[in-house]
């Protein structure tokens, strides 16, 4: 009998739907992996399972019974306890109190039990002391700890729930080479005494080495779980794109392929700062280069460093043959950048303000003018508002009666009054519709066909290799691979995205 059994398990928000049916058997000391794309529905899965998210439909056995779980707590005493992605640490606690968050020790009275809390905490901490660093004592508060710190101490809290089953959903996102072993030699031992773990992770290499089973989920549907012996990266890979190779060969050979642009404009040698290392490439005029690879490994931070919006630490940019210093936005504009965020309410558009206001700020800047007669800006701004088709009623309305696709359209018009070189798209079409993107890519082609030297980091990667040239993959900051021509397909890139993973 399977420890845990999930059938057919769904879950809608909405019109999305996070899990459309999500099989799972764990067994008696086995490690489960769970891999699928970013928003395949792992984390859902892994919350039903805990008790922290309801499931609209599917069947539940806990040790051959069916369960019905009502919240966090009823998971846990049933010997269930889950690690969270993005942290569930008291920030104004001590390590101790977090690591005892599930069950404080209290004397008779009610009162925390310090000695006995301590204690145990350091039982665990023990695990860890050669890979934990400076500062990791059971008193200290948690707000100051480092990342990978903060990450360890939920370790260390769901190791302590003594869970029979306990889920890990992207564990080791923050931790070195030396804390992932510790992690994993933990982990065997917790096998060896017949637990049962599931473990969410993204690294190809991490998963090969802890992994007894790996079960792939696609668009929220469990499509295939194998036992290791049974399988390799490529069949993995296949599984989470749910095509053959050929078939993906097929769909880049479908795709426009571009002849080969040989003109560089921009150069850059290696781009060094928070979040990149060391990136290299050439843009040609009239390419889209597209930035690939897993959410948030570099790309936003390279466009966002082209634009001057984030601090160059070291490395070399050469706009035509010249050397630039992307300081600020400003100096960046000037330069001929130009950089549309996905993200249009922090970084697009200016709310409250017209659509004129909305589209004309580059115009001003570029033009140094500081008025204009409104007739005489329409002028300006209605071919570029209708180079995209966008709809709205007059200039003068409010930015914030249009749809999300509009506005999306009108932050890119604004580029369009006086054209830029390099067209910086950085996950452009997030949360518009199928129609406008389709008419976003139109006319980004049509840019670049003009001679436009365009970048493009799109989440969706059916868009990226739909309408890029060339991919650049990146892992951990670092292009990884390059790709181009035939090998411009979804499984080369889910191959470099996830096997180069760090
Ligand atoms: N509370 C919620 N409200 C609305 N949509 C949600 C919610 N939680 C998840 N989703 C959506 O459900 C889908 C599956 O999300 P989920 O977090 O389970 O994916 P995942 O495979 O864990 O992704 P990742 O690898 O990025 O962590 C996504 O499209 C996500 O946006």
């Amino acid at each position: 009998m399977s420890r845990l059994k999930l059938q057919q398990i769904c879950k809608y928000y909405g019109a999305t739907t996070a899990l459309a049916s999500g099989d799972l058997l764990l067994e008696r000391g086995e490690i489960h992996v769970l891999i699928g794309a970013n928003g395949s529905g792992k984390s859902t899965l892994c919350k039903v399972i805990a008790g922290s998210v309801r499931p609209d439909g599917g069947t539940f056995e806990l040790n051959g019974k069916p369960v019905m779980l009502f919240g966090p707590q009823a998971a846990r005493e049933m010997g269930i306890c889950l690690f969270y992605q993005e942290l569930s640490l008291a920030n104004s606690l001590s390590i101790a109190q977090n690591i005892n968050l599930y069950h404080l020790p209290t004397h008779a009275g009610g009162l925390i039990d310090d000695a006995e809390l301590n204690k145990r905490a350091e039982h665990y901490i023990s695990k860890f002391e050669t890979v934990i660093g400076e500062g990791f004592t059971p008193d200290a508060p948690v707000a100051k700890l480092r990342p990978d710190q903060k990450q360890l101490v939920e370790i260390m809290k769901t190791l302590a729930s003594e869970a029979e089953i306990l889920i890990f959903d992207e564990p080791t996102s923050a931790l070195d080479r030396s804390q992932v072993e510790c992690f994993f030699s933990i982990l065997r031992e917790l096998k060896e005494e017949g637990r049962s773990i599931i473990f969410i992770s993204h690294r190809m290499d991490e998963i090969f080495d802890i992994a007894d089973r790996i079960t792939v989920i696609r668009d929220g549907t469990t499509v295939s779980s194998r036992l290791i012996e049974e399988t390799d990266h490529s069949t993995v890979i296949r599984d989470m794109i749910g095509e053959q190779p050929e078939a993906a060969a097929l769909e880049a050979s479908l795709a426009p392929q571009a002849e080969k642009k040989t003109e560089s404009c921009l150069v850059a040698e290696g781009l060094s700062g928070a979040h990149i290392r060391n990136v290299g490439f050439s843009l040609a005029k009239g390419e889209i280069l597209g930035l690939g690879g897993l959410h948030g490994q570099g790309q936003s931070t390279l466009l966002r460093t082209l634009f001057g919006a984030e601090k160059l630490q070291s490395g070399t940019l050469l706009l035509n043959g010249e050397a630039v210093h992307p300081t600020n936005p400003r100096a960046a504009i000037k330069n001929g950048f130009s950089y549309v965020s996905g993200d249009r309410v922090r970084d697009g558009v200016i709310t409250g303000r017209s659509i004129m206001e909305n589209v004309s700020p580059i115009h001003f800047l570029k033009d140094k003018t500081f008025l204009a007669f409104p007739s005489v800006l329409a002028r300006i701004i209605e071919p570029a508002l209708g180079a995209l088709n966008t709809k709205y009623s007059s200039l003068g309305a409010s930015i914030s009666s249009l749809s999300g696709g509009n506005q999306q359209k009108v932050v890119i018009a604004r580029w369009l009054t006086n054209p830029p070189d390099i067209l910086l798209l950085d996950d452009p079409t997030k949360g518009i519709d199928l129609s406008a993107k389709s008419e976003l890519f139109a006319l980004v082609r049509k840019l670049a066909d003009e001679g436009m030297a365009i970048i493009l980091y799109s989440s969706e990667d059916g868009e990226l290799l739909a309408h890029s040239d060339r991919i650049l993959v990146f892992n951990n900051g670092s292009v990884s691979r390059e790709l181009l021509g035939e090998d411009k397909t979804r499984f080369n890139l889910y191959e470099a995205a996830y096997s180069g993973a760090q």
